[in-house]
């Protein structure tokens, strides 16, 4: 049996499966036109073959500005109602990367364990991981709630760290973080995602995955 979906937010879904997926590119130079946007496309890339229950997006292109990280967070999570918020850039240690202070100025709870597997995962592509202050953490307001992960600004980084480092057969060596959001998502609420497993095999305890008739 799996969690009983509670989020009445969003009435705008085509399917009740399907999920809403906001996504941030937060970026100086890419959103003043200094160079294009890569984030947002490999984020789309990505979810195009990983996920295969319905899905809808919702992205935003913005400036390394906490109170406007914030603002739109909280747009597309309260608004849009999007289930899930990915943001990509500005973790990092130099003055501008604010990313995580504005995610946690907006969340309700902080998901620990998203954030250390990620920096784990990310060490063994890049010793500069250790670098990176990513944060994930819940929204949750009266009638709905979404999960929020900011992942690093290099647009590999999305691949690596959502769906982790596999051999030559493509057999999971380290498994990446997209592995554990259907679940999560599941409990707090939200739609029943399905993953494509030759891209990320979702976790869920067999107690709570879905019977097909
Ligand atoms: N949205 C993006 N599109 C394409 N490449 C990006 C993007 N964000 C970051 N990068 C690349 O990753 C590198 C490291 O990302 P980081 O977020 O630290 O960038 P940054 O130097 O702070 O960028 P910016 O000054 O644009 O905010 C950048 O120098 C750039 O090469
Ligand atoms: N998987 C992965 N994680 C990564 C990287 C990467 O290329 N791949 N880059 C690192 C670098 S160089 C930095 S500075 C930090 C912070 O990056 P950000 O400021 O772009 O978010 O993320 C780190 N984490």
């Amino acid at each position: 049996m799996s969690a009983k979906n509670t989020n009445t937010k969003n009435t705008k879904r085509s399917h009740p499966d399907e999920i809403w997926i906001g996504l941030v590119s937060i970026s100086d130079r890419a959103s003043s036109g200094v160079y294009q946007d890569e984030g947002i496309p490999a984020l789309q890339t990505w979810f195009g073959k990983a996920l295969s229950s319905p899905w809808h997006m919702e992205s935003r292109l913005i400036p390394d500005e906490k109170e406007l990280i914030s603002k739109t967070i909280v747009e597309l999570i309260d608004e849009v109602g999007c289930d899930l918020v990915l943001t990509t850039g500005g973790t990092g240690p130099s003055r501008r990367d604010v990313t995580p202070e504005a995610t946690l100025a907006i969340a309700s709870r902080e998901m620990p364990g998203f954030a250390e597997q990620m920096r784990q995962i990310s060490l063994k592509f890049v010793a500069t991981a250790i670098l990176s202050r990513q944060v994930a953490a819940l929204r949750e307001i009266d009638d709905h709630a979404a999960l929020i992960i900011n992942l690093p600004g290099q647009p590999k980084a999305i691949q690596e760290t959502l769906e982790g480092l596999k051999d030559a057969d493509g057999k999971s060596i380290v498994p990446g973080i997209f592995a554990a959001v259907p679940y999560c998502i599941d409990l707090i609420g939200g739609p029943y995602v399905e993953t494509n497993e030759t891209v990320i095999k979702a976790f869920r305890p067999k107690s709570a995955i879905r019977v097909k008739n």
